[in-house]
């Protein structure tokens, strides 16, 4: 290597505007609001971009770039094209430097990303089977705090369904969490941060918590630590109910983690046909000792196939709401009935 000159990491580009620059355009202060914590340590950026793989020649869309650490460092990288949604304006300015130095590769939305559509940002010549190599298109983000989780919910749906990048084939992602939410994705049943979202990511996806960032990497500094996770779709969901139903089955079941699992089962089924708790343990073989973070995927597969058949032999059954005011109100008559009508019969 000795004597070889410094080169541009972009050959084809002209070099990228360095951070200080970016960052002299535009004097932004975080807005808590926007969950806006910024990493500036392009060690860190490069780190989460090589953890990400598969990003040189690839079609990015990266999610809240904020002031551009992350996206330089996937720019560095190549990629084929590459697209960046901001919610914040006030970015525009740094975010603009970059697009400029990319020769029209980077393209910048503004635009919340809660609602923005992926199914017609990539070229259609990247579709591929969904039982084929993934495409080469990869979503990144240090994902803003407050929208984490109800966006991979989101995606996940879009993943079942093949929705969204995900009509693409089974595109990948890299994204940062909370380090908790992180080690709920990842957990194993058994563990203690077993949880709705451990079902959730992990019948749809391969998942895995790459690296953690301490919060002082980032400023302003979160109270916690930053989980780095990628995603990968699987070819097979391994539970085949559809989203929304393995949805509720999960939710219901975690609703009393610690709980046994008899808990679970009241919360999917009306409160006056015990018979169908009877049910979900007989049909599943689950031990009535068990609780929902002990379960495998496997058994929250069971449940999902019981429920399923009885939201088909009971109208209205998916519709029910053990939590609504109505249900509740309800619940609250019977038992008065029963008890009274107990004791009138203990009376004679
Ligand atoms: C945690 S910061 C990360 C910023 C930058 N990527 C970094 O690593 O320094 C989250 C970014 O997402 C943006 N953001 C927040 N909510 C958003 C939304 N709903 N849609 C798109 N961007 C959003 C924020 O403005 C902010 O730039």
């Amino acid at each position: 290597m000795a004597g070889k000159k410094a080169m541009s990491i972009l050959p084809n580009l002209p070099p990228l505007p360095t951070m200080k620059e970016v960052m002299s355009v535009q004097k932004i202060s975080a807005l808590k609001r926007l969950s806006q914590n910024f990493l500036m340590d392009l060690n860190l950026t490069n780190k989460i971009v090589r953890h990400a793989k598969f990003v040189k020649g690839a079609h990015v869309c990266e999610v809240g770039p904020g002031p551009g650490g992350i996206t330089r460092s996937i720019l560095n990288k190549q990629p084929a094209s590459f697209y960046v949604i901001e919610k914040d304006k006030r970015f525009l300015p740094g975010l603009e430097l970059l697009s400029e130095a990319s020769n029209g590769k980077m393209k910048i939305f503004l635009g919340d990303i809660l609602r923005f559509d992926m199914s017609k940002l990539f070229p259609d010549d990247l579709k591929h089977d969904w039982l084929d190599i993934p495409p080469m298109i990869h979503i990144i983000g240090n994902l803003p705090f407050s929208v984490a989780t109800p966006l991979i919910i989101q995606w996940l749906q879009e993943i079942q369904e093949h929705k969204g990048a995900w009509s693409y084939g089974r595109s990948r992602l890299t994204l940062t969490f909370q380090l908790e939410v992180a080690q709920r994705m990842v957990a194993e049943p058994e563990s203690l941060m077993r949880s709705r979202l451990s079902i959730m990511c992990q019948y749809l996806c391969h998942v895995n918590h790459v690296f953690t960032i301490p919060g002082k990497a980032f400023t302003p500094a979160p109270d916690v630590d930053v989980g780095v996770v990628t995603f990968v779709p699987r070819k097979e969901p391994l539970i085949g109910q559809p989203f929304k139903l393995v949805e509720k089955v999960v939710r219901c079941m975690f609703q009393h983690r610690q709980k046994l699992i008899k808990w679970g089962f009241e919360m999917l089924v009306p409160f006056d046909r015990p018979d169908l708790v009877d049910r979900f343990f007989k049909l599943s073989g689950i031990g009535e000792d068990s609780r929902p973070m002990e379960l495998t995927i496997d058994e929250f597969k069971s449940i999902c196939c019981i429920y399923e058949e009885l939201c088909n032999e009971i109208p209205g059954l998916f519709e029910y709401d053990a939590r609504s005011r109505e249900v509740s109100e309800a619940k609250k008559q019977w038992r008065t009935a029963k008890r009274d009508g107990e004791d009138v019969f203990l009376g004679t």
